[in-house]
């Protein structure tokens, strides 16, 4: 019997994941369960919706997650093939006419010969058949019921948060200033200073700010490491001084001295327009967050480009259950790609999706599955996530481990990471030809 596999979302991992097996010549049944049955944070009933921003960020070769793109490019992605087609202004980010790019790999993944499309939703695990889990941070619950069964406590999942976004153009520099703790490394933050009136005003304010309603699957016990803001200060008017507004170490330039609070931005995209405001993850209304927020000295009139936003995100102990080629352990023909290994982004999905995809169809043609272990999706994304995110975001260390990072930095290193980009590219090269 001629060999299908399952790959269950529709989702940036689970398209790319299809999209790569059926073009590899093998049968792909594609589960989606939207529109029939929503997530709470999609719209549509189209494939590879982007849920949030319309931007898949940096397009340069000097950072992880642009140089993540050509990797995909170079493996063919449909996923970034949409998107280059599909691309509007954005400096050197790669941003994308949202319903374009999706309906453009919807019309790709539903007319290819070698992919069925079944529209619903998949309550378990099909144990003997060659299948990819991609159904992201928002799986739904009867799913991942049965994937807490099948791997047991291994299978985890946690509450994610994000802080808001402000352009950089719209702090006013002449209060804040650039430092960072204890003078190391560059002067890499913006630093807001608080006097204790203006400490206590702000506090006073945050605390009786209106929260937004939580959704159903908001309602249970939030992470600790992503902890929204106005729920950490009920904790005590000081805990934020020991928390996200802790000044030691930041001396003020223009007085020489160390201010009562601090509240910190670290730059958000490599073009330096964009700075989010560190350890705010929050659960205010969005006219709340802007009228305690510009509370902020500096941030009185803050260009708000992202609120706080608070979401679930169901994941597994990556490192525990798979493989380096995205094969679980216990199960060689059981693949995981996309958010749920712990990865983070709509490129990053992607990438895991184009791995397990490739991964897979060698499988099935009795080829050995490739470790990816520093070049192509993972090397990169790996250093991506260690470099940017893993200090803040708890989540990201469940994949940080399986994959041997690429000594690749985020920022200010730009002559270092287009020589890194470069041997990262040569080897990918050196892979695909083995192919
Ligand atoms: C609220 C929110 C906002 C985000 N904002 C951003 C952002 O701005 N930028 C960014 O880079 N990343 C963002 N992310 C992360 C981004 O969603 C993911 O990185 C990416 O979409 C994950 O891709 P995926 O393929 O793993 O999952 P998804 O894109 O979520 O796809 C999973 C698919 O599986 C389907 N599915 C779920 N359960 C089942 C089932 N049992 N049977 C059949 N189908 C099922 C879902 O309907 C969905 O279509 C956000 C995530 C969330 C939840």
């Amino acid at each position: 019997m001629l060999t299908k596999v399952k790959v269950i979302g529709g989702g940036l991992a689970g398209c790319e994941a299809a999209w790569q097996i059926a073009n590899s010549g093998i049968k792909v049944q594609l589960y989606e369960m939207r529109p029939k049955k929503m997530t709470p944070a999609h719209h549509t009933g189209i494939f590879a919706e982007l849920v949030c921003s319309n931007s898949l960020r940096s397009n340069q070769l000097e950072n992880a997650v642009g140089l993540l793109k050509e990797e995909l490019r170079m493996l063919k992605s449909l996923i970034i093939e949409s998107a280059d087609k599909n691309m509007v202004p954005a400096g050197g980010a790669l941003a994308v006419d949202r319903d374009k790019f999706s309906i453009y790999i919807s019309d790709k993944i539903k007319s290819h010969p070698n992919i069925e499309i079944i529209n619903e939703e998949v309550t378990f695990i099909p144990e003997d058949e060659y299948t990819i889990i991609a159904t992201g941070p928002l799986t739904s619950d009867n799913l991942s019921k049965s994937i807490r069964e099948y791997l047991g406590e291994d299978y985890l999942y946690f509450y994610d948060a994000a802080a808001p976004i402000v352009a950089y153009d719209s702090i006013d520099m002449d209060k804040a200033y650039k430092a960072s703790r204890y003078g190391k490394g560059e002067d890499d933050y913006i630093n807001c200073p608080m006097d204790k009136a203006e400490y206590e005003n702000f506090y006073k304010e945050l605390i009786s700010a209106e929260t937004a309603e939580l959704k159903y699957f908001e309602k249970e016990t939030v992470f600790e490491g992503c902890m929204p803001v106005e729920v950490m200060a009920l904790r005590g008017p000081m805990t934020l001084l020991f928390g996200p507004l802790k000044p030691v170490g930041l001396l003020d330039p223009r007085t020489g001295e160390q201010p009562y609070a601090v509240v910190q931005l670290r730059q958000d995209n490599q073009e330096g327009t964009l700075y989010n405001i560190v350890g705010f993850q929050t659960h205010l209304k969005w006219p709340e967050q802007k009228r305690v927020f510009s509370l902020i000295p500096g941030l009185e009139n803050a260009e708000f480009v992202r609120y706080g936003v608070m979401h679930r995100n169901t994941f597994i102990n990556s490192p525990r259950i798979l493989k380096n080629t995205l094969q679980t352990i216990r199960n060689p023909k059981l693949m995981f790609a996309g958010q749920i290994t712990g990865v983070e982004g709509y490129v990053e999905s992607t990438s895991s999706g184009m791995v397990a995809g490739i991964n897979m169809s060698r499988i099935i043609q009795g080829k050995d599955a490739i470790e990816f272990p520093k070049t192509t999706a993972h090397g990169s994304l790996c250093s991506y996530i260690t470099d940017r995110t893993i200090k803040s975001f708890q989540p990201m260390n469940v994949n940080f481990g399986i994959f041997e990072p690429l000594k690749i930095k985020y920022r200010n290193k730009q002559e270092k990471n287009r020589e890194y980009s470069k041997i990262a590219l040569e080897e990918l090269d050196d892979i695909i030809k083995s192919f």
